[in-house]
């Protein structure tokens, strides 16, 4: 089937501070379907930026081919590429209304202004800021802008819309229900998304596919659940979940272990764990959660560790105390002490 995006060996040279190169994309594969969300997830300066200026046509790759909907797009332009692109800075034009703003691509088409009106009004209609059309971005809140940047992307009906940090200015409280909207709006498009992020609860909130940059390169691309409990290095392991996945030292491989896995002994079926003494350092409640910050050891030299209890989970814990904890073995995942990439499980007794 033919990919609405498809991106093969992509790579972007810079040229940095005093003629240094920086290689923001250094072979980059990606492909979307219809429908399907992508998030790029990554730390500040790892090219998320670029690979959606890249697809949009803003920034030409050093090497590497950009396809939409199975044609080759190095070269042409990007207002005649099917794309809608919100950049994080909304960059909306001051000086003209909310009609002017998402009238204004169509413009550049040359779309004659009978259609233009029409295509900005049903935009606007989607975004539900029907009635904000004759304001100037100055008047407006920044949900309301956001809202009018994604109208403009949307009122050129695009195959896919590039998103950068498109929730990043929502308030926590309500970044969940906008996220919901935001993918439902995809839905009734039936467009493909890729969106930037470097919050990882957003990407694993939005996305069908998760794909981990790193200085340019995918460390991992996968559905929010593989990257969760298959990751394939110590990064992806680190970069997905909150709190982060528990690593502890043990000759020449990292034993890793998500918190929520580490549990009073008597919590775990005996059949099959990995039993360790945990010191409490401390203990914080969150969301009828308990999180014990804490120190393992025997099955690796004295390691800081965070353990996740459910609320199910009466055990009476205090600081100071210790403990017998396990782990499920099914749930331990083995790295490589030197590199971080995962490999093959390691017998630890009891
Ligand atoms: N126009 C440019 N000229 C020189 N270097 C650039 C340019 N644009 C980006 N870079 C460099 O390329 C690398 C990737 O940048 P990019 O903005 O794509 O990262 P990002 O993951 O989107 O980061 P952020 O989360 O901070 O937006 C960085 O090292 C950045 O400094």
């Amino acid at each position: 089937m033919v990919k609405v995006v498809e991106v093969r060996g992509l790579v972007k040279v810079y040229e940095g501070p005093g003629k240094r190169q920086v290689r923001a994309l250094d072979g980059i594969d990606l492909a979307t379907d219809r429908g399907e969300c992508v998030v790029l997830l990554g730390p500040p300066g790892s090219g998320k930026t670029t690979l959606l200026r890249a697809v949009s046509g803003l920034e030409a790759p050093t090497a590497g081919e950009v396809h939409l909907g199975g044609h080759l797009m190095n070269g042409l332009p990007p207002r005649i590429r099917r794309v809608g692109l919100v950049a994080a800075s909304h960059a909306l034009y001051p000086h003209k209304t909310v009609r002017g703003n998402i009238e204004f691509p169509l413009k550049a088409e040359r779309v004659p202004r009978g259609t233009r009106e029409r295509k900005a009004r049903w935009a606007a209609d989607l975004l539900g800021i029907a009635h904000l059309l004759d304001r100037r971005p100055g008047r407006l809140s920044g949900d309301e802008r956001r809202r009018v940047a994604l109208a403009r992307a949307v009122a050129r009906e695009p195959a896919v819309l590039l998103l950068d940090e498109p929730l990043s200015d929502v308030d926590g409280r309500l970044r969940a229900a906008a996220r919901d909207e935001l993918r439902s709006l995809q839905r009734r498009l039936g467009t493909a998304m890729i969106c930037v992020t470097h919050d990882q609860a957003e990407a694993m909130g939005l996305g069908d596919r998760v794909a981990v940059l790193d200085a340019g390169r995918f460390r991992q691309v996968g559905t929010p659940q593989d990257l969760y409990e298959e990751p394939v290095d110590t990064f992806v392991a680190t970069v997905i979940g909150t709190p982060p996945m528990n690593l502890v030292p043990r000759g020449d491989r990292l034993v890793g272990f998500r918190p929520e896995h580490l549990l009073p002994a008597e919590e775990v079926p005996p059949d099959g764990r990995v039993t360790m003494p945990l010191r409490v350092d401390r203990i914080e409640f969150l969301s009828g959660d308990r999180h014990v910050y804490g120190r393992v050891s025997r099955i690796c030299p004295e390691t800081r560790v965070i353990a996740r209890l459910p609320a199910t989970v009466t055990t009476p814990l205090a600081a100071g105390e210790a403990r017998e904890f396990a782990v499920p073995a099914d749930r331990l995942r083995f790295f490589d002490a030197e590199y971080g990439n995962r490999t093959a499980p390691v017998r630890i007794a009891g």
